[in-house]
């Protein structure tokens, strides 16, 4: 079985990219939608938007609930370090959130983990190396396989311990 790339799915379906962001990666978010607004791709920018201090849960979930109802297909959250919002959005059953800096990981994620978030950190990385690793994201496809097995087995332990 051949799996599409997120940018595929979400060019040739009309699918939406949600994104989120708290006070901590409001400034890394709206690059990322500045670098993403000529590429075909529909998003959705779900907060904040200011940059009055909030709480990254808050915009894990308001990103995620969208995801479980299929409103959007994939996202992208950011807060200072990705650490907190990455957490808290994997709390949620279905949810496999990757907090990546690096290039490597972002393209693991999608094709080892079929990672459905990708979070990043504004106060770790910096803009150019940000743009590369979401763009490296949206163009990788899971890889299937003995992949398939372990990402069932992570929706195993969710029901089981949920
Ligand atoms: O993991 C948490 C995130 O990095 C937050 O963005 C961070 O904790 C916010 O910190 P502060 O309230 O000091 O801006």
């Amino acid at each position: 079985m051949t799996y599409l790339t997120p940018k595929k799915v979400l060019t040739e379906t009309g699918q939406i990219l949600g994104i989120a962001s708290d006070h901590g990666g409001l400034e890394l978010k709206q690059e990322i939608i500045n670098h993403l607004q000529d590429s075909g791709i529909k998003i959705e920018d779900l907060g904040c938007y200011q940059d009055e201090s909030v709480d990254y849960p808050d915009y894990a979930e308001k990103l995620t609930q969208k995801l479980v109802n299929n409103e959007i297909s994939y996202g992208i959250l950011v807060c200072g370090t990705g650490i907190g919002i990455s957490i808290s959005a994997n709390k949620v059953p279905g949810i496999r959130a990757a907090l990546c800096h690096d290039c490597f990981s972002a393209r693991m994620a999608r094709e080892h983990n079929d990672a459905n978030i990708i979070a990043l950190g504004e106060r770790i990385i910096g803009k150019g190396l940000a743009l590369e690793v979401v763009d490296t994201f949206l163009n990788s496809p899971f890889g299937g396989g003995r992949h398939e097995r372990r990402v069932n087995k992570i929706t195993k332990l969710e029901q089981k311990y949920s």
